[in-house]
């Protein structure tokens, strides 16, 4: 770790404070998963738990501290001896560790929860951090409500609790209540007031009841704290706690303001706020600051036209410094024909200015009754004729049998009408009675194609439920996605085919009239 003024420890607690997110417990292996990327992330500690909490808890504490290394591994503990010796069960083999005890000092706390008074708490985070000093090198000491603590009260037990031998001294706004102004305050007050402040490092740990989480954590570091405890995703008890991706990303983005640096590998945010999403079951909200589906996502016409001109008109981050792929302009009634246009390019399309405004009109009207355009709507109003007339659809489909069953080739025979005119049909084997008619399809039609992604769904119910056939094919043109809906799931197989079949054709032309294919007569 390193001691330079402008370097913030970055104290992770997803395994612990996070953990108390209702409904989020992790059992062993999550807990080791999760830890394992908290390493990648490069943050410097891991708080694995509450040892006393569980025997299971305390298992897991002593996995991660064995098996995962680089950061230091903490264990949290109450004022008592109990805890302490189950901290020291979990952490005693692991090679950097660190023993975590806290005890409240509001008077909230002490009158109504701990019933105990001032010298009481006062002897007891003495004797606790001694007890722990006793086997760790390395413990830290919480004044758990710190926020809502007399301030000359506070600093008397922050400074008792460095003279017992603690290293860092965490002022935790347990119950989200301060605001930057008070917390800031705090902080200098504990700066300016406790004697032997220099030998220990100032924590904060905040909660987000109104949301001030990451503010009050970059107000306490700019009045001289030196770590953050944080989570990944914010997760934490009620409202959470101080978002880790925030705080890192305010950092570094605000450098010229906030001026200090950590040691996390930023574009492991995303990866990582992924898997505690996944292992802990609690969605991220898609408009969640650095790691939200909407981060780097923009509709509105008039930033999607900052965007294409200067990124930077619209994102003072890069999504890949956060390990987002990238941007992204998504398409919805509030785009505007700059963003379209540049879609439209991106799927291939070169249409002169009268077409794009035809395409325009039609998808501001398709914008108003669907929430998500997708691609393949855009090449829908394009193909299905709005745009380029009805000769654009290369290829109908005439007629469609197959057979298929127990010992038996599954085959197809497909009829398809050109829109050059003509009727033309073929045979095919396959692998199962939708591959067949794949086959059939391509041998007519002479577009050849890898399927990547074959989904069927069902779309009504009873015994005539349609089925959306939605599929995904490799050209060498580009990747293309067909739909088509059918009471037949065959026939619903065969038009989604021909879907992307017609897209292809309108990409790479008409069908060439030396294509081998089997002329029949008009029925
Ligand atoms: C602000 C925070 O996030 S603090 C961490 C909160 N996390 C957790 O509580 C999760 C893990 N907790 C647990 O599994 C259980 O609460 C245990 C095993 C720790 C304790 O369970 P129990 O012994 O049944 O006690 P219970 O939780 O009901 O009550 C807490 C007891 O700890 C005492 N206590 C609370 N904080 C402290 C402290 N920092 N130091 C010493 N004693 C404390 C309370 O006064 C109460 O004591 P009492 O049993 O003599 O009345
Ligand atoms: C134990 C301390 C650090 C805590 O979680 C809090 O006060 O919120």
């Amino acid at each position: 770790m390193s001691e330079s003024a402008d370097r913030v420890v970055i104290f992770d607690t997803t395994l612990r404070d996070g953990e108390q997110s209702p409904g989020a417990s992790m059992n062993l292996e999550q807990k080791l998963q999760v830890a394992r990327a908290l390493r990648d992330l490069g943050v410097d500690v891991i708080e694995a738990g509450f040892a006393a909490a569980s025997p299971g808890d305390l298992e897991a504490i002593r996995a991660v501290g064995q098996q995962v290394e680089g950061p230091v591994i903490a264990s949290l503990a109450r004022c008592n001896k109990g805890d302490i010796d189950a901290s020291w069960q979990a952490l005693k083999d692991a090679p950097r560790r660190r023993c975590h005890v806290f005890l409240a000092t509001s008077p909230i706390h002490r009158d109504f929860k701990l019933k105990m008074a001032k010298d009481e708490i006062i002897k007891r985070s003495i004797d606790g951090v001694k007890y722990a000093r006793e086997r760790f090198e390395d413990v830290e000491f919480s004044a758990e409500d710190s926020a809502r603590t007399e301030l000359e009260f506070l600093a008397e037990v922050v400074e008792r609790a460095i003279e017992a031998g603690a290293r860092t001294v965490n002022i935790p706004d347990t119950v989200g209540y301060a605001l930057p102004v008070t917390y800031a305050e705090t902080i200098r007050y504990l700066v300016k007031h406790v004697r032997g402040i220099d030998k220990a490092i100032i924590s904060v740990h905040c909660h987000n009841d109104l949301g001030l989480a990451v503010a009050n954590s970059l107000a306490g570091v700019m009045a001289g704290a030196r770590q953050v405890e944080c989570t990944i995703n914010g997760i934490g008890e009620r409202a959470g706690n101080a978002s880790l991706e925030e705080v890192v990303m305010a950092f570094r983005t605000r450098h010229d303001v906030l001026a200090v640096k950590t040691g996390v590998k930023t574009e492991r945010l995303y990866p990582t706020s992924r898997l505690v999403s996944q292992v802990t079951g609690l969605h991220v909200q898609r408009n969640k600051a650095i790691v939200g589906q909407n981060a780097f996502a923009h509709e509105a016409g008039i930033h999607q036209h900052g965007m294409l001109t200067h990124r930077e008109t619209y994102e003072i981050m890069r999504p890949e410094e956060v390990g987002f792929a990238h941007s992204s302009l998504v398409l919805g009634k509030h785009s505007g024909r700059h963003a379209l246009k540049d879609r439209l390019v991106a799927l291939g399309y070169q249409l002169d200015e009268s077409q794009i405004d035809k395409v325009f009109q039609d998808f501001k009207i398709l914008a108003d009754k669907k929430k998500d355009i997708y691609d393949a709507d855009i090449e829908a109003l394009v193909v299905h004729g709005q745009i380029l007339g009805k000769g654009s659809v290369a290829w109908e489909l005439e007629a469609l049998s197959t057979t298929s069953g127990t010992g038996t080739l599954p085959c197809a025979s497909v009829a398809l009408r050109a829109a050059g005119g003509g009727r033309f049909q073929e045979v095919a084997a396959g692998d199962g009675p939708v591959d067949a008619v794949y086959r059939a399809i391509e041998k007519v039609t002479g577009v050849s194609v890898k399927l990547r992604d074959y989904q069927i769904a069902s779309v009504s119910t009873g015994e005539d439920a349609q089925g959306e056939v939605t599929i995904e094919v490799e050209h060498p043109t580009g990747v293309y996605r067909g739909r088509a809906l059918s009471t037949d799931i065959i026939e619903g197989s065969a038009r989604a085919f021909l879907d992307v079949v017609n897209r292809i054709a309108l990409k790479i032309g008409p069908p060439r009239e030396s294509e081998a294919r089997t002329e029949m007569g008009t029925p």
